[in-house]
């Protein structure tokens, strides 16, 4: 069993296995896909083939809908040349219910991959004719918080831009030359107001590209006219481990046989099938200018801006990743390498909790599409201990550094802008002290491990490389320079009365092997 297989007849082994397949006519979509495109997905990665992918199927197999996406990857070609083409873009989609019921669909709505970058001179200019067709709808983006990252030297380099918001400004330039055609750029990441740090990027590429003249003011205009261009925020919700080795046993005892997982240079982990959790929400603010694709029909909830922000604020401040980032803080500390076992332990399980119900609770706002209570309580008792999700804290603890400002740091906001007892923050605190234990990476039995990727990881160890997990007096001055970090923590830890209480915290947690678990249990338990 081939995922290239499905193009032909398939053999009864398919439906006997419980795989299902496309209810749509897969070539005819795909040739009025690339004769009228709407859809392209910048970010090759498994979110998107686990969710927006998925969506648009669901849509296709309706019958209503007639057109597929177009997935470009900016970034990590490896995974175009080793997940997609090979497969000719198909892929497959194992959702691990909570119930043990494994549902596994072959995923058919990605109609052609490209490379966006000059190397591949083929692919840019399918994609440059893409931007200038007028069926054009939106173009859509889960490529990392870090992925809207602008750098001065990027700018510098005029209309030859390496980072992926300036490859996409200049396919803008394109379909502003093409007649000042309308687009939506829709953001699909993790981040607070995903919509504006679209926006900001865009924006910081074509003021500089006009400053210098290399685009008329003009297109500075078009960008900016919400008649032409916009950038609508949403809230993405769809719990995607990295492919794993036991759903890819499971798929190879079945016979399928494109189980390989595949670990990039550039270090995405990546298969021609993803595995996923079956609760998903997708939220968008509905403000489109060349209409879209109906992906109600695959279940997004479209509203206004400000039903995006609460139920934005409502996820990724409180009610799911500051529990992820705090439980894979502690989580990759004590030696775990899996979510749902860490649900098992007292410690960890009370720590988000309490921090999720006690402290970040108080000051979430209800926006209404979706009630606060309901779904932390999903997410603690039904979403994070599903033993069928391969989740690992290593993944989440991934660019811990970017995602600390929105995950706690907004919570510590709210606080203060409601003049709210600081002092009720001590789980919080506890899990920001436990961050400096993690950068110095050395478990809580005393044996060293590797933090996960982050672009400050070097920078912030450096800062706590003075210190030792070691029983007895020490230097600990070095705290004052991570936790007055604004840039890493979102506010002055000092000036919110966070910063002491914290350092004394972090000193507990260096105090010799065994003093994070015990640290651990003395706030959880006291709480
Ligand atoms: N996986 C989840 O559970 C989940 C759920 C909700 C939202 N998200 C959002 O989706 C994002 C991607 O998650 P994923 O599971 O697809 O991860 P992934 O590792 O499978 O894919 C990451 C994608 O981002 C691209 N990328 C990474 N760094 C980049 C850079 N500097 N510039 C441009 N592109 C870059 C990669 O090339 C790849 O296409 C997350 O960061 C998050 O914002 C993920
Ligand atoms: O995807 P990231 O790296 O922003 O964060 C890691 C996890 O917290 C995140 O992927 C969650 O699984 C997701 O936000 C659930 O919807």
């Amino acid at each position: 069993m081939k995922l290239i297989d499905i193009k032909k007849e398939t053999g009864p082994e398919w439906a006997e296995k419980g795989y299902q397949m496309p209810q749509f006519d897969i070539e005819a979509v795909r040739a009025k896909t690339h004769e009228q495109p709407t859809w392209v997905h910048f970010g090759a990665g498994n979110l998107f083939r686990a969710f927006p992918a998925a969506i648009l199927q669901q849509a296709l197999d309706s019958g209503e809908y007639d057109r597929g996406v177009i997935v470009v990857e900016g970034f990590d070609f490896e995974i175009i040349d080793k997940a997609y083409r090979p497969y000719d873009n198909l892929s497959l989609l194992v959702c691990l219910q909570s119930d043990g019921n494994i549902e596994k669909k072959v995923i058919a709505s990605v109609t052609e991959s490209l490379k966006a970058d000059s190397q591949f001179p083929k692919d840019w200019a399918r994609l440059a004719e893409i931007f200038c067709n007028p069926s054009l709808q939106m173009i859509s983006f889960t490529i990392t918080e870090k992925g809207y990252a602008v750098a001065p030297a990027d700018l510098e380099r005029g209309l030859a831009p390496v980072l992926i918001m300036g490859k996409v400004t200049l396919l803008l330039y394109e379909r502003y030359l093409a007649g000042e055609l309308p687009l939506t750029l829709q953001s699909m990441d993790n981040c607070s107001h995903n919509g504006d740090k679209v926006k900001d990027a865009v924006l910081a590429y074509a003021e500089k590209w006009a400053e210098e003249g290399l685009v008329p003011a003009e297109f500075l205009e078009y960008v900016q006219n919400p008649a032409k261009v916009t950038y609508p925020w949403s809230m993405i919700d769809k719990i995607t481990p990295r492919p794993d080795a036991k759903v890819q046993k499971m798929l190879a005892e079945d016979g399928f046989e494109d189980n390989y997982t595949i670990f990039t240079d550039r270090r995405t982990y990546t298969a021609p099938f993803v595995n996923a959790e079956e609760t998903e929400y997708l939220v968008i603010e509905d403000k489109y200018t060349n209409g879209r694709p109906p992906l109600e029909l695959g279940g997004v909830l479209y509203v206004d801006r400000e039903t995006v922000d609460k139920v934005e604020r409502m996820k990724v401040c409180t009610c799911l990743n500051p529990l992820h980032t705090a439980m894979s803080i502690y989580g990759c500390i004590l030696g775990y390498d899996l979510i749902s076992a860490e649900m098992e332990d007292e410690d960890i399980r009370g720590l988000i909790t309490k921090l999720g119900h006690i402290e970040a609770m108080p000051v979430v706002v209800d926006p209404g599409v979706l009630k606060p209570a309901d779904f932390i309580d999903a997410v603690l008792n039904r979403r994070l201990p599903n033993p069928f999700m391969p989740d690992a804290p290593q993944r989440i603890a991934t660019d811990t550094s970017q995602k600390i400002p929105i995950r706690f740091g907004e919570t510590i906001k709210a606080y203060q802008a409601r003049g709210l007892d600081m002092d009720a923050l001590i789980l919080l605190s506890l899990v920001l002290a436990g961050y400096a234990r993690y950068l110095k990476g050395i478990d809580d039995t005393g044996k060293a491990f590797e933090p996960s990727p982050d672009p400050l990881l070097e920078e912030l160890r450096a800062i706590v490389a003075p210190l030792e997990v070691k029983k007895g007096e020490q230097d600990f001055s070095c705290l004052k320079t991570l936790y007055s970090r604004q840039d890493v923590f979102g506010v002055d830890l000092y000036a919110a009365g966070l910063g002491e209480r914290i350092e004394g915290m972090a000193r507990e947690l260096f105090d010799g092997p065994g003093a994070v678990r015990k640290t651990l249990h003395k706030y959880v338990t006291a709480r």
